[in-house]
């Protein structure tokens, strides 16, 4: 597997009118592995997820510095089309957010939002994407059925399905699995999993032994700050740092 930084994360800071939520971070998304960011309530993790695609931008009062490089190009920089880049940056959140509508149009929304109307292609993206969430077999005989009655793990894995529809590059996951039963959850693992073939992959997670059994990186938040990242095992079995220790050993957060 290639071993390619697809984003560069550097010298980021991040303020909520005065209050600095994200200070001096410097980090490397590698392109086709899941980056898991860990870290106690409120040490910055879903701020700097919510970075990658400027979801904060959305927020009143935020100041952004530093750069982050997508594929090489600051994703901050002045010409950036930001709609543009949350199709290539796609995110999906802790509560499923399925539209209230069919299973079918929910995944063509996002390709009909592109200016797809022919139908023969639509159906081809939709079964696609429902095929590439793991949903495609429990969902077949009721595409035209509403979204919304499916289960909690099936409307999560409907709106990641929602999201490869429109084809991006990196998936953003803001604890994906946190509001699943064990089962569901063992199903979006094993889904984050398989999508790393074509995706590079971040995600937040409350769960350590989630972010032991998914990631291949993993990045220790605390305070706003980075206070170390690298290799999954070395930071579970070897941190360098004691309060990553700490926390990881359960004796903090
Ligand atoms: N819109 C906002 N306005 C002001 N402060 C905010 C805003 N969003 C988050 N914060 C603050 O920024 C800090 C980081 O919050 P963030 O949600 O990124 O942390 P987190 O690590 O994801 O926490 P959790 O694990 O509880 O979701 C917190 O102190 C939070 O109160």
């Amino acid at each position: 597997m290639e071993n390619r930084v697809k984003i560069d994360i550097k010298n980021l800071n991040l303020y909520y009118k005065d209050f600095q939520a994200l200070r001096d971070i410097n980090l490397s998304i590698q392109a086709n592995k899941i980056t898991a960011l860990i870290g106690p309530s409120g040490c910055g993790k879903s701020t700097f997820l919510r970075t990658l695609n400027r979801m904060n931008d959305l927020v009143e009062g935020v100041r952004v510095e530093g750069q982050v490089l997508l594929d090489g190009q600051d994703i901050y920089a002045r010409d950036v089309d930001v709609v543009h880049l949350r199709k290539r940056v796609g995110m999906v959140f802790q509560r499923p957010n399925p539209f209230p509508m069919s299973i079918y149009d929910n995944v063509a929304y996002g390709p009909r939002v592109h200016g797809i109307k022919n139908r023969r292609l639509l159906d081809e993206i939709v079964e696609r994407s429902l095929r590439q969430a793991a949903l495609w077999e429990e969902v077949r005989d009721r595409l035209f059925k509403s979204a919304l009655g499916l289960s909690g793990g099936q409307q999560q894995r409907l709106c990641i399905a929602r999201l490869l529809a429109v084809e991006p590059e990196v998936l953003l996951m803001d604890e994906p699995s946190s509001a699943l039963d064990p089962i569901s959850t063992l199903k979006i693992e094993e889904l984050i999993q398989e999508l790393k073939k074509d995706y590079t992959i971040v995600i937040v997670t409350h769960n350590m032994q989630q972010a032991a059994r998914v990631s291949d990186i993993a990045a220790y938040f605390l305070n706003g700050e980075v206070v170390e990242w690298g290799a999954t095992e070395e930071i579970f079995t070897r941190p360098r740092d004691r309060r990553t220790e700490d926390y990881i050993t359960g004796r903090f957060g």
